[in-house]
């Protein structure tokens, strides 16, 4: 699956995103809701002031005539036109002794609540004097007063219903919002993110250069796209230090003349395979070769010869291996080794037969050998069975004796025991 389209995973940027922009939408919606509410109340208690100041206004006059002849059934119908509205809990019309006139007020008690005392709770009751114009060059005189009580139950219920809508639609846009918020920084940020993180994860620690660079559309000259290209630079780098290190680590295993391997790498395989193979309880062998007469083939046909002879044979005994498993190296001069793990002393035999024919069959004239007419090697073999107990060391010296002892019965030949001519 393309990681880059992966789904929302707790702890993956997306939800961390998706989770502050909720909890953040929800801050911005409890903040933005309340001062709402702030606003709406504020707005409903001028509202309510003023209509009630607005309707006293109105019956003002009717009531102070009422009051002034003491007439019941006048003051009743005002009083009755106030409580009409819902807002008005109850009314009283009251001459200018004190009494009442005239007054309605509700059956049941109304009952007060924390909420609406704070909301309401100084604005409930109203009380205005009746004033009466007798004549223009008298004083008004007050003949009474209205007293009204609004209905606070119904003034925060109203207040309740108002604000359920006020904070539903303000969660709900908050929501919206943040869902926008959340896609918009998934598709224009996170799943950029991805794609670079999956192009990195895919890279072939082998071949970071090689990684697959991914192109971000729309990110190019940004942020995203200079993070992709200074991870660009550095995989680059690293490539180019990697592989740097297989070519110094290629030169310091690989002779210079002959391309095969070096004492270095020879000592190296020899104690590693030679561990091995103790471990493992099987056989190891090991030839030295060396080539007959070198010294009279350089000094006729020139250094230059020999070195292309030297060449020459180092490549025809390589061919002769299982480079899987066997390594043939210089081990100095004109002589060579070949180490054979997990070959005992008839495998081995038959290798070295095969590398002293390879020798020969590369023709090379040798007219100033001592032995041959063509130029030959001569080879040492030594073989330890699955259970030894001789060193590494001992062993190549074996192998050593046995080539000396391959010079000395003539050359051009295999010897894997110490004989006499
Ligand atoms: N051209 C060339 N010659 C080399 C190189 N390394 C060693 N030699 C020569 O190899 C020759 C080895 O000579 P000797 O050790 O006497 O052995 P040989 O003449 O091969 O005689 P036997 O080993 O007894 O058959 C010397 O003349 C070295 O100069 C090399 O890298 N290039």
């Amino acid at each position: 699956m393309n990681k880059a389209s992966l789904p929302l995973r707790s702890g993956s940027l997306t939800s961390k995103q998706a989770l502050l922009t909720m909890l953040l939408a929800i801050l911005i919606s409890v903040i933005a809701g309340s001062m709402e509410l702030f606003n709406h109340a504020s707005s409903m208690r001028q509202s309510v002031a003023q209509r009630v100041e607005q309707q006293l206004a109105i019956v003002k006059g009717a009531a102070a005539e009422a009051a002034f002849q003491l007439n019941p059934d006048l003051a009743h119908q005002i009083a009755y036109g106030l409580f009409s509205d819902n807002e008005i809990a109850e009314v009283v019309i009251l001459d200018d002794f004190g009494s009442p006139l005239a007054g309605f007020a509700p059956t049941e008690a109304v009952e007060t609540s924390w909420l609406s005392q704070r909301l309401f709770g100084d604005m409930l009751y109203y009380q205005i004097p009746l004033n009466y114009y007798v004549a223009a060059d008298l004083p008004e005189a007050e003949v009474g007063k209205v007293e009204l009580r609004l209905d606070e139950q119904r003034l925060t219920q109203q207040f309740l219903d108002r604000s359920i809508s006020v904070v539903g639609s303000s969660v709900v846009e908050a929501f919206i919002l943040s869902l926008l918020i959340i896609a918009f920084f998934h598709y224009f940020i996170t799943r950029p993110l991805l794609k670079v993180h999956d192009a990195i994860a895919h890279a072939d620690p082998e071949r970071p250069g090689e990684w697959d660079k991914p192109r971000l559309r729309g990110h190019r000259h940004d942020e995203l796209g200079h993070l992709v290209d200074s991870l660009d630079h550095l995989l680059q780098a690293f490539q180019q230090g990697l592989d740097q290190r297989d070519q110094l680590h290629h030169l310091s295993h690989i002779d210079g003349l002959t391309g095969v391997a070096n004492r270095r790498h020879f000592d190296l395989f020899y104690q590693q395979q030679w561990k091995r193979a103790r471990r493992r309880a099987e056989p190891f062998s090991v030839i030295f070769i060396d080539i007959d007469n070198f010294k009279e083939f350089n000094d006729h046909y020139g250094h230059a010869m020999g070195d292309d002879t030297l060449r020459a044979v180092a490549q025809v005994l390589n061919n002769c291996i299982d480079p899987a498993h066997d390594l043939l190296a210089r081990y100095g001069g004109e002589e060579f080794v070949c180490v054979l793990p997990n070959k005992d002393e008839e495998a081995a035999l038959e290798v070295a037969q095969r590398l002293r024919q390879a020798v020969l069959s590369l023709a090379i004239p040798h007219a100033y050998s001592s032995t041959h007419t063509h130029l030959t090697a001569s080879m040492g073999v030594a073989s330890t069975p699955a259970q030894t107990t001789i060193s590494p060391a001992a062993l190549l010296a074996q192998a050593d004796q046995h080539l000396y002892h391959a010079k000395h019965l003539g050359r051009n030949r295999v010897e894997t025991r110490p004989r006499t001519a």
